[in-house]
């Protein structure tokens, strides 16, 4: 790892041999990374079980291939949140990304910009967000539902100034989710990438056995977050609210009514309450719940342009992408690139052999799950 480099290129790490896939970015970026750091990305809450269930609900969706239908110039252009998109994807907030690379959100915003596509600044960005917004990138700013009240309207106020195009909640985290990993490796941020009351808070938890992040985390974290915050929020700022963290369909019915402007339906990637569902499992109903009242986007588990295929063949109007940018962020901006371009190439290749010359005839596909070869339910087809 090279967090105390000042950002030479010369620092960043080239992979062994040209990644096709993303686990092949996983498997390079596990070598680079310091093993505790390593386990912080890619861990899960509990035993991991909600975690191994994304990837194989996902794994376990078959699309039937239409035919005949000119697929020689397939088009992944989409529009997400109103911006033009050139991909379905998003890069998910994630916070303290300068643990990975020197060039951290910086470098990851930049790769975005080229792609075309949005990235969503974490509450916890080790970047300050007026550096990101100078790339000229699409930005989405996340917030957490702090106990300091004062510090969610300034995170409000910078993602205007900032030329934010959404706030994203994240409504899934009450407290941190029991990071066994973190636990058992006495996990401690680098001094140096959080700032202020935060880089205070992470020094003082920084002193017993034990996940120091999750102690932090848990000290800032207001647990009383409810609906009649919802409103609150849409009261103070202009710009449109995403609810981050959405499973049953219940909530996404009161979201749809609350007037959001769309829902993310996420279980953190696992990282929060081990025994929820897979998020490609929770998406029929949802959508169904929601009725069109506004976008579903989602994320947990996507690892391959198939598996974005898969979600908006389901109906999700687009994908975040998680620790596939992390990984690919051990190469600094150009490991990100990697990333989506391998993610671009997977994708446009699905979409040929599918028959989807756009991302409309995707949500047109049937779609099966595998196992036991049982005909598809009809929320899935
Ligand atoms: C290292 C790391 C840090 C994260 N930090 C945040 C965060 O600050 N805010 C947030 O809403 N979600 C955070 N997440 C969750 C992601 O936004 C996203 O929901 C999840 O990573 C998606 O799953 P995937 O990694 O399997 O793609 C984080 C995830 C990781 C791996
Ligand atoms: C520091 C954490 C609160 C960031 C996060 O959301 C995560 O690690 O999943």
């Amino acid at each position: 790892m090279t967090t105390t480099d000042t950002g030479t290129p010369a620092a960043t790490p080239s992979p062994p041999q040209t990644p096709l896939t993303v686990d092949d970015i996983a498997q390079w970026a596990a070598t680079e990374l310091e093993p505790e750091v390593w386990d912080f990305v890619c861990g899960g809450a509990g035993d991991e079980s909600t975690l191994q269930l994304n990837r194989t609900d996902l794994a376990n969706i078959r699309l039937v291939p239409r035919v005949l239908r000119d697929v020689a110039h397939p088009s992944t252009h989409t529009t997400l949140l109103g911006t033009p998109a050139a991909m379905p994807v998003a890069v998910a907030p994630m916070a303290y990304q300068r643990l990975i690379h020197p060039h951290g959100e910086l470098a990851v915003a930049r790769a975005c910009k080229r792609a075309g596509i949005p990235f969503t600044v974490s509450a916890l960005t080790s970047t300050p967000i007026d550096q990101l917004a100078a790339t000229g990138a699409t930005l989405w700013a996340q917030l957490y539902w702090f106990t300091d009240r004062a510090r969610v309207g300034e995170l409000l106020t910078q993602a205007e100034q900032a030329g934010c195009r959404a706030v994203v909640l994240s409504v899934d985290m009450p407290r941190m989710g029991r990071r066994l990993r973190d636990i058992r490796n006495d996990f401690t941020l680098p001094a140096g990438l959080a700032s202020g009351a935060d880089a205070a808070g992470l020094a003082a938890a920084g002193t017993r056995p034990g996940s120091s992040i999750a102690r932090h985390t848990d000290t800032i974290m207001d647990a009383q977050l409810n609906w009649d915050d919802i409103e609150w929020l849409s009261r103070q700022t202009v710009l449109p609210v995403v609810l981050k963290g959405i499973l049953d369909a219940r909530d996404a019915a009161l979201a749809a009514e609350f007037g959001v402007d769309a829902i993310v339906v996420s279980n953190h990637g696992g990282r929060q309450f081990d025994g929820a569902p897979s998020t490609i499992g929770a998406l029929p109903a949802v959508l169904d719940a929601v009725a069109d009242r506004c976008p579903v986007l989602i994320d947990s588990g996507f690892r391959s342009g198939l598996d974005i295929l898969r979600a908006m063949a389901l109906g999700a109007g687009g994908v975040l992408l998680g620790r596939p940018i992390l990984y690919g962020l051990v190469g600094g901006e150009r490991g990100v690139e990697l990333t989506l371009s391998v993610l671009r190439e997977e994708l446009l290749d699905a979409m040929t052999h599918t028959g989807c010359a756009d991302l409309r005839a995707a949500a047109d596909l049937a779609s099966v799950i595998s196992e036991g070869l049982l005909p598809a339910p009809a929320a899935l087809t």
